[in-house]
């Protein structure tokens, strides 16, 4: 589930401000998505163009992809530390607490992001909220628990779908082989209990609430960024 996007140069601004972020020698964290796609794209550029050398731990395919177009080196949290991580988000809040999860890559994103010594949330002025919940939380699980974990989230107020594929029968299939299902809560009292709660019910790989430390929130506008 991904919110439409018309926003494309406040994506792009935002993307390329987090890119003067990284400096020469850096392990980076590469979020997904279309935000994220700016920034690994002005990453590349500031390889090719003042020579800073940098690696990247991908967060997906789709991250995965594009650092090879880019000619970002590969490598994995077993070799590296991670120095900064720059990811999108489908809500942010004011106490900086996320919904993510729109391109099914929250699992790995949530390990990388929670890893890194800094964080920054890139995103456009839509995503901004003054409380998570309009947009559902994605759940990621394991196929075979699907139904027993729909009951679980219907029994704790939720109402839920099975993520379905856009270009293909079926549902969608995570990077990791599970499938997502969005669960729309009336309301988020408490992100963080959420949060623990969500992964408390066997089954669940993870939940796209995130809670955890954000170093920085740059919102890319259509004529330039501002940070929260
Ligand atoms: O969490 C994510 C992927 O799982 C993305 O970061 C989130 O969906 C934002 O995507 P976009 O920048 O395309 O709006």
């Amino acid at each position: 589930m991904k919110n439409a996007s018309k926003n494309d140069s406040s994506k792009k601004n935002a993307g390329y401000k987090a890119a003067e972020y990284v400096e020469d020698g850096m392990v980076l964290g590469l979020g997904t998505g279309s935000t994220t796609h700016y920034f690994i794209e002005k990453v590349g550029m500031r390889m090719a163009e003042e020579g800073i050398k940098v690696k990247g731990i991908p967060t997906s395919f789709q991250s995965l992809l594009l650092a090879k177009k880019w000619n970002i080196p590969i490598t994995t949290l077993e070799e590296n530390d991670i120095d900064l991580s720059v990811d999108g988000a489908d809500e942010v809040d004011s106490d900086f607490n996320l919904i993510k999860g729109g391109g099914a890559a929250h699992t790995k994103e949530k390990i990388v992001d929670y890893a890194a010594k800094e964080f920054i949330v890139i995103v456009d002025e839509s995503k901004v909220v003054g409380k998570l919940g309009t947009f559902p939380v994605p759940v990621e699980v394991i196929p075979d628990a699907s139904r027993v974990v729909i009951q679980a989230l219907e029994d704790m107020g939720a109402e839920c779908e099975i993520r379905m594929a856009q270009r293909k029968d079926g549902p969608v299939i995570t990077d990791n082989g599970n499938f997502v299902i969005d669960a729309k809560f009336s309301e988020i009292a408490s992100p963080q209990h959420l949060e623990i709660d969500l992964n408390s019910i066997p089954g669940v790989v993870e939940n796209g609430i995130f809670t955890q430390m954000v170093d920085r929130v740059i919102v890319g506008t259509s004529d330039g960024t501002k940070e929260l």
